[in-house]
């Protein structure tokens, strides 16, 4: 499989950050009720990095995931893409991306029940039109890649959970994204599958791809070169910064053992008052963003 490529097909000289967030906030409304989610998020991520975003339950992890992916806009601020405002791009630009550049990978793993792992991996190809011969070559190489060559016919019911997300992670990888966000990818799985999947996106981000990380877990971020920490949809703390946001209350607070500079993170460390959560996404929507982004 080649190598990942920059984001866009031809990026801006210059190399800006791949991911700019400026004063990104999300506001949902139903009916009567608004939650404001993201309150103004600022994040620079840069090509290559490997970044865990952590934060309790209903802090705005998701939301800022779906924003990273394009699969849902800000209400207000900019998010520029590999130097391009997200908001100025054409849909098709914008599908080509989500299509191409992306891969995603989810918490419930989220594959067709009905169809084997190499089904299940082609289909993001068989969206960027490529033929179904080279469709099955490539799928069989991702599966191959995450030790799966010898379960391409075997449909997700008959896999344990840790080869469910192997075959999902094929599937964001036969592509060949620029880009890999995962969304809680070891919530469901035990330590030995969590592993698994940990040293696959260690490989994908030493293979040059730029990972986005959501977890709960404190050491599932701390496989991550930086950890960024939200809280009531703001920043709280970004180990790659020298000093923890405004709003913090210092790296006591986040439950981070050491403060760092950019660099490897430090391991983080429950504190008093912090504890391990497992999100419990169910949303069926996220079924069709991921097969049809
Ligand atoms: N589609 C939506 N409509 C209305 N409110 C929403 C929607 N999606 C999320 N929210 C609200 O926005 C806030 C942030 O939700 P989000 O899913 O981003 O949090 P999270 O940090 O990912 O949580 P978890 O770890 O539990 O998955 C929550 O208060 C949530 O109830």
């Amino acid at each position: 499989m080649a190598e990942s490529g920059s984001l866009l097909a031809e990026p801006p000289a210059g190399s800006p950050p791949v991911i700019e967030l400026d004063g990104v906030r999300k506001t949902y409304r139903t009916g009567a009720i608004e939650v404001d989610a993201l309150r103004g998020v600022d994040l620079r991520i840069s090509e290559g990095e490997y970044i865990a975003i952590m934060g309790p339950s209903g802090s705005g992890k998701s939301t800022l995931m779906n924003i990273l992916g394009c699969l849902d806009i800000p209400t207000a601020g900019h998010y520029r893409l590999a130097g391009e405002d997200v908001a100025r791009m054409s849909e098709d630009a914008l599908a080509e991306i989500r299509n191409r550049r992306i891969g995603f990978v989810f918490q419930q793993f989220n594959l067709l029940p009905t169809l084997s792992a190499w089904r299940n991996v082609e289909l993001p190809l068989c969206y960027a039109g490529t033929g179904r011969a080279q469709r099955r070559v490539r799928a069989i190489e991702a599966l191959e890649k995450v030790g799966l060559g010898d379960r391409i016919a075997h449909r997700p019911n008959e896999l344990s959970g840790g080869q469910q997300q192997r075959v999902a992670v094929a599937r964001a990888l036969v592509t060949d994204p620029a880009l890999i966000l995962a969304d809680e990818p070891t919530g469901n799985l035990d330590s030995a599958s969590t592993q698994d999947v940990l040293d696959l996106l260690g490989e994908l981000h030493a293979s040059g791809r730029t990972i986005v990380l959501i977890t709960h877990e404190p050491e599932v971020a701390a496989t991550a070169g930086r950890v960024v920490r939200i809280r009531d949809g703001g920043i709280q703390y970004d180990t790659s910064s020298d000093h923890p946001s405004d709003d913090a209350d210092g790296p006591g607070d986040v439950g981070f053992g050491a403060v760092a500079g950019p660099g490897p993170a430090p391991v983080p460390v429950l504190g008093p008052g912090h504890r391990h959560e497992k999100a419990a996404h169910g949303d069926p929507a996220r079924l069709t963003w991921v097969i049809r982004p």
